[in-house]
């Protein structure tokens, strides 16, 4: 009976020969597996299964075995040809299988068992890695080594056979990989929260959570969270990876949408945003509540999927309708999102493991927050942008481009008091189309605005680099002259009076002629405010509009002042 027991376990598999492995070797090709649709299936009945020739290759060196309540029975001979016992590590790149369960068999005997997974404090395990391990010293001859595995999440059990050393040396590369990514990550966050806060910008709270709930996700998912943060917690390892898997999802969504400006470039879809949120919720809420983990685990990855597809359709739509920024976008959900399907396929078991593929989330993730740090960066760019072009409209009129009634006054200013301190006289020309109503009225309202720009290029011909130019109202402009009396003042109004009246505004096949009429006013000691200068000059235009249009005039006496500021009240009043 032994002999025939003996015969089978050697026919069933050639063993793995440690002399051959120098470092560390991936051996999920050498496992013969049994796939125990039951989960009931005791030790005992799982080795008389392998005796009796019930395992099978393992096809493709499969890694993961995807959503089952499966439990999976693996098997591996492995033979030790020195003289020496030589010490080995069974390493699984998985940090959430539930059980893993270990038997070391040499001569049909049980000479060694160890029980490890998730169900396991992380506190209580013997071999603290991250990552579940096993050390085994491996004795001259055969070894077999028949392992148990189960779990609620997907089944993924990459097996390597290591040494301590290199287990060590990959746990120093990967301390340093970690440390640089969470290190990144946190840097990131904390100069994305600042920003959200300073400028109360949604997209920047949005990529702040997303970025946190990758964080989660990915301590979880790795081990450090049952390493150095919830030790002694079973249930928190077990619900964590999957709770933060749907933060992701939820923030991933909301960050695309806000960072997209859907409102602004596909509104449709914006307005039923509240809608897609509360289905979201309600999907994982429902899900939670059922406590089906598995079913949970895989409506998740499913939908981790297939946010690469949704980040880069709404990319592309917003990108058609217009959007800039989505030209960062686009790439950097490419690489995020995209790593994150490849790594949710692997683990789904949909494309066969490897360790690039299985952590190209953790590289992709890199990629896209480095771009989209650069697109945020960009943004605040064109916030700049956009507040110096608003400071600039909110000085400019939109019709001539020249100065408006409020820069008029702050351009002007720091020129008036420099005048009053140096004592030197400054004057003001506030100028009003003849009859412009009845040019709105006979050409319509664009010919007016047409008359409006013409006469405001032809001024800007007429002023010096010093004068202040400006829209003072409807159909009026003003000029400030800096240390100009008011004789200079008088013959350049004249000059752009005459000018004015040359002009032909040629508009929808009408020759439209104008005229102009003109205040001039001189600033003197009797008062050191502009307003003065300004009300003068007005009463000077009203003397104009008064004796005859298309004429200057200006302020002679005291007694004219007077009586134009009556004419003004009672021509206010009308
Ligand atoms: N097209 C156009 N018209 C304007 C604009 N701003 C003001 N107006 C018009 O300018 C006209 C000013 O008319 P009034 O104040 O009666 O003056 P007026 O017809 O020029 O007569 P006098 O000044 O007495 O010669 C009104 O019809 C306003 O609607 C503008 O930006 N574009």
């Amino acid at each position: 009976m032994f002999f025939l027991l003996f015969y089978s376990l050697l026919a069933t598999s050639k063993p793995l020969e440690l002399s051959t492995i120098s470092d560390e070797l991936l051996i999920n090709e050498q496992l013969n597996i049994l796939q125990d649709p039951s989960a009931n299936l005791s030790f005992e009945h799982a080795l008389d299964q392998y005796n009796t020739g019930k395992f099978t290759k393992n096809a493709n060196g499969k890694a993961s075995f995807g959503f089952t309540h499966d439990v999976i029975w693996a098997s591996v001979l492995i033979n030790n040809s020195s003289v020496k016992s030589i010490k080995k590590v069974l390493y699984l790149d998985s940090a959430w299988l539930d059980s893993a369960d270990f038997y070391f068999i040499r001569q049909n005997e049980v000479v060694e068992k160890a029980f490890i997974g998730d169900t396991i404090p992380f506190s209580a395990r013997k071999n603290p890695t991250r990552m579940l391990s096993q050390q085994y010293t491996f004795k001259t001859g055969t070894t077999q080594v028949l392992m148990r595995f189960e779990s609620k999440d997907p089944l993924l059990i990459p097996l390597f056979l290591s040494s301590e050393e290199v287990i060590q040396s990959n746990l120093i590369a990967s301390s340093y990989f970690y440390g640089f990514l969470y290190g990144a990550f946190f840097i990131l966050l904390v100069y994305n929260i600042a920003l959200s806060i300073s400028l109360k910008n949604s997209s920047y709270i949005y990529y702040s959570l997303y970025l946190l709930s990758f964080l989660s996700f990915n301590i979880a998912y790795t081990g450090h969270g049952f390493k150095f943060i919830w030790p002694s917690s079973v249930l928190v390892q077990q619900w964590a990876m999957i709770f933060f898997l749907y933060c992701y999802f939820i923030f991933g969504i909301a960050f695309c949408f806000e960072f997209l400006k859907l409102k602004l470039f596909l509104p449709k879809i914006y307005n039923v945003k509240k809608w897609i949120y509360a289905g979201l919720i309600a999907l994982a809420g429902t899900l939670f509540l059922s406590g089906e983990q598995l079913l949970i685990t895989k409506v998740a990855i499913i939908l981790t999927s297939f946010l690469v597809i949704i980040f880069l359709s709404l990319g592309f739509l917003a990108l058609k309708n217009g959007h800039e920024m989505v030209k960062f976008f686009i790439p950097a959900a490419f690489m995020g999102a995209g790593g994150a399907a490849i790594s949710a396929v692997t683990t789904w078991g949909y494309i066969p493991y490897n360790t690039l593929l299985f952590h190209s989330i953790e590289v992709g993730m890199l990629i896209e927050m480095s771009i989209l740090a650069l697109a945020l960066a960009f943004n605040l760019k064109e916030m700049d942008n956009a507040r110096i072009i608003a400071e600039v409209n909110a000085q400019v009129d939109y019709l001539t481009q020249l100065y408006n009634r409020r820069a008029f006054t702050d351009v002007t200013m720091p020129q008036w008091h420099l005048g009053i301190r140096e004592k030197k006289n400054s004057s003001l020309i506030l100028l009003d189309i003849d009859f412009f109503k009845k040019i709105n009225d006979d050409y319509g309202h664009a010919a007016g605005d047409e008359v409006l720009k013409g006469i405001a290029f032809t001024l800007k011909q007429k002023i010096r680099k010093s004068d202040v130019l400006a829209r003072w109202g409807g159909e009026e402009f003003i000029i400030f002259l800096p240390s100009t009396n008011k004789a200079a003042a008088i013959k350049l109004a004249n000059v752009m009076r005459k000018k004015i009246e040359k002009m032909l505004i040629l508009h929808d096949g009408n020759s439209l002629k104008i005229t102009a009429s003109f205040g001039v006013a001189e600033s003197n000691e009797r008062s050191n405010k502009l307003e003065d200068l300004i009300k003068l000059a007005d009463i000077a235009l009203y003397k104009a509009k008064n004796s005859g249009r298309n004429r200057v005039c200006d302020i002679q006496e005291t007694t004219e002042v007077k009586a134009g500021q009556e004419e003004n009240n009672i021509h206010s009043l009308r």
